[in-house]
């Protein structure tokens, strides 16, 4: 029997132990499992409380128990739900007595959406939004994530790959024509003026994006500067607890330590860093080496000094990044910090941000600025529909191809037909049509057991 005729079941909601724990069924023998468990099946989409038993006629716990019957559920097949006590013990007893019905296993991780994208109840980047829903940790990655599962993205694609088929199908038209020696260019003309739109929207979505994609990993701030300048001081600030060790030693931090931050939405990773020094000491030359390195790979470094020193240009230009990357000049900020002790104030000189870490001065005006930047960095973030670099790849693969194919379709119909179908198959590709089945395997391995 192939997999995908298997019956599957998993643990869909938290880990046990758990007040309440959901186990879905999926697959033909749902309905066996339910009713083997819970005697006759419920009306559909009910809840009904049951005792369950196992096959011996042992009791297994007091449950709420729910029949969706396919094809109208998530994943299109027949599908159970059993809401039991979440405790270990519980769970245990309930997957062995329902994995003793024939055909029937533990789900992989992803299986459930899996199916329901095989059913046709989901393209292949509202499953993508479905994960990316689960994993979402701020507000707005929840919000771009929903967006996706809703169709924001897939809808706009079915639509451009529909539009693409009509144009191609006026060109292979023209064809045909031009064996009969004829000027297909009522042909031409409305299918010239179609690609061309359908270029300009796919650009425009394309060039509206910023970092849309990088909203569910967030941005990465590095804490850097010299020691005792009191980064892990402000690293404690921004987190609000005491996540850093704070001395008056210099060389206090070896490691590099982070923090997840979510400011106004904005997932932020906060990285502080051991202060960067000429050392002997060969486990402080490590955490160097690793702060350098961590600094080199940040969206956005803070170099924090103290006061009213001056800024080695130097030790900030060595942290720019090195090749591929693609953090401008303005993604490092000069922070003063210690301003309690005199010297700058509070956001002067300009460009720069005076501080007190132990205090709190000058912080909201700090975090602030970061929000901002998050914003610009990431984009039109409410009308962001690209959130992976697969479906951003294929979307400048699909302009990329209606381009050429206008540039072509003056020297010959055949060479933009070709471009045409190029554009379709990446569209095709972003809606999980046309995927071969590795590829989708390796996508939706990375979801959840249970999802
Ligand atoms: N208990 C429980 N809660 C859950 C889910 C679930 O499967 N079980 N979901 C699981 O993801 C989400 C809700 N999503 C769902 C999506 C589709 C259908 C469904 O039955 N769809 C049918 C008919 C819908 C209708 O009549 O409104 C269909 O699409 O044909 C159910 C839940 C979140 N909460
Ligand atoms: N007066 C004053 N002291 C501060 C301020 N911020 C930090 N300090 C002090 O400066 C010292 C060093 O602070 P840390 O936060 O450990 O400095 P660091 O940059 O992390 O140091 P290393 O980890 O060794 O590189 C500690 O004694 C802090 O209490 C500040 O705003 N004002
Ligand atoms: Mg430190």
């Amino acid at each position: 029997m192939h997999p995908r005729d298997q019956t599957i079941f998993a643990l869909s909601s938290g880990r046990a132990p758990s007040a309440i724990a959901v186990v879905r069924v999926s697959g033909p023998q749902a309905g066996v499992a339910l009713t083997t468990l819970a005697g006759k099946l419920p009306a559909p989409r009910q809840a009904s409380r049951r005792l369950l038993h196992d096959g011996a006629g042992q009791p297994i716990d007091d449950a709420v128990v729910l029949w969706f019957p396919g094809p109208g559920s998530a994943t299109g097949e027949d599908v159970a739900e059993f809401h039991v006590h979440g405790g270990r013990a519980v769970l245990a007893a309930l997957f062995a007595a329902i994995s003793i019905i024939p055909n029937t296993r533990a789900a992989e991780p992803g299986e459930f959406t899996r199916r329901s994208f095989e059913n046709g109840k989901l393209d292949l980047t509202e499953a993508e939004g479905l994960d990316d829903l689960i994993h979402a940790d701020t507000d707005r990655q929840r919000r771009q994530a929903l967006r996706q599962l809703q169709g924001l993205l897939g809808d706009r694609a079915r639509d451009w790959r529909e539009r693409i088929i009509e144009a191609s199908a006026l060109i292979e038209a023209g064809i045909d024509f031009s064996d009969e020696g004829d000027v297909p260019a009522e042909l031409r003309a409305p299918a010239v003026k179609a690609i061309r739109a359908l270029h300009d929207e796919i650009t425009k979505v394309l060039a509206a994006q910023g970092h849309s994609e990088r909203l569910r990993d967030g941005l990465v701030v590095a804490i850097a500067g010299e020691p005792n300048v009191g980064k892990s001081t402000l690293m404690n600030q921004l987190a609000r607890r005491e996540v850093a060790i704070v001395s008056p030693y210099a060389g206090t931090t070896r490691d590099v330590i982070e923090v997840q931050l979510d400011l106004d939405g904005y997932p932020v990773t906060v990285i502080d860093t051991a202060g960067i020094r000429e050392t002997d000491d060969p486990v402080e030359q490590e955490g160097v080496r690793r702060a350098r390195a961590r600094a080199e790979d940040a969206d956005l470094v803070l170099w924090l000094v103290e006061g009213g020193r001056s800024v080695d240009p130097e030790a900030i230009r060595s942290l720019r990044k090195t090749g591929g990357g693609d953090r401008a000049d303005g993604s490092i900020w000069i922070v003063r910090n210690k301003i309690d002790l005199g010297g700058a104030g509070p956001g002067e000189p300009r460009g720069e941000f005076g501080i007190s870490a132990s205090r709190g001065d000058g912080i909201p005006e700090l975090v602030e600025a970061l929000v901002t930047f998050a914003a610009d960095f990431f984009g039109a973030s409410e009308g962001g529909v690209i959130t992976r670099v697969r479906q951003r790849d294929l979307m400048v693969r699909a302009s990329d191809s209606l381009r050429r194919s206008l540039d072509l379709v003056e020297e010959g119909e055949e060479l933009a037909a070709e471009e045409l179908r190029a554009a379709a198959y990446a569209l095709g590709r972003l809606l999980g049509r046309v995927d071969v089945e590795d590829v989708l395997g390796a996508i939706f391995q990375k979801f959840c057991i249970g999802k």
